[in-house]
């Protein structure tokens, strides 16, 4: 299905453990990746650009696009759908490139099944659900309710870790964004045998 050239780094992890902050920090670390945009029908929050972010849609279009076959996977997550579309996903693997995805558990479950070989994963969580909330609470995007649910979730989630093949404690953020920018490093190594223009290239040069 895939050129196979590129490799897929997954990153799942409760609600506010502090994904986004971790990825801006390997971004300025690593060259030719891709972040994958996914596609969701929550409402953006301040200071989150469409396209940027995420694209945001309607729950029609969504739903329009799971019928076409649009989407690598997709999943109800916290109450909303979010889903990463097939087309960019693929083009950037064939360029070789580093995609990067923060999707859910589902999600995680879902892309490991299609794509085993060239996947790898971090589960990325708090020392503690009480931190958690604090983050959820500080970071003052999310009204009381949709924290509530998401601390909920967050309960679950947890349990999915040993699915993952690398975890991180996003205690420290200068510790951990070191560890996530190994794991990328070893995750771009890894993919050079995914290649076979390698060996080609070897052979007549
Ligand atoms: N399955 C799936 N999950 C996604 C996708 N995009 C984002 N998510 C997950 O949806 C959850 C909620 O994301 P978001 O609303 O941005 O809240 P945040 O985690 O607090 O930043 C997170 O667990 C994301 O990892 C996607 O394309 N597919
Ligand atoms: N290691 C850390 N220590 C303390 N606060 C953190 C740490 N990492 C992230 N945060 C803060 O926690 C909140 C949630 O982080 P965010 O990156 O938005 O999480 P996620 O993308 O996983 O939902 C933000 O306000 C962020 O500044």
């Amino acid at each position: 299905m895939m050129g196979k050239k590129g490799a897929i780094l997954i990153l799942s992890g409760p609600s506010g453990c502090g994904k986004s902050t971790l990825l801006k920090k390997v971004y300025e670390e690593i060259e030719d990746y891709s972040f994958s945009i996914s596609s969701t029908t929550r409402e953006p929050r301040v200071g989150e650009k469409d396209g940027v972010d995420y694209y945001f849609i309607t729950k029609e279009e969504f739903e329009e696009g799971i019928k076409k076959g649009e989407f690598l996977e997709w999943a109800n997550v916290h109450g909303n759908y979010y889903g990463t579309s097939l087309k960019p996903i693929r083009a950037a693997v064939d360029e070789g490139k580093l995609v990067i995805f923060d999707i859910d558990v589902q999600g995680h479950n879902i892309v490991r099944k299609k794509l085993d070989d060239i996947v790898t994963s971090v589960f990325i969580t708090t020392p503690s659900l009480k931190e958690l909330e604090n983050r959820l609470n500080s970071r003052n995007t999310d009204s009381k309710e949709v924290i509530e649910r998401r601390i909920e979730n967050a309960k679950t989630e947890i349990k999915s870790f040993k699915k993952y093949d690398y975890l991180i404690i996003n205690d420290d953020l200068e510790k951990a964004s070191k560890e996530l920018i190994a794991i990328a490093n070893i995750t771009r190594i890894k993919s050079r045998l995914f290649s076979d223009e390698i060996v080609n290239n070897w052979l007549i040069n």
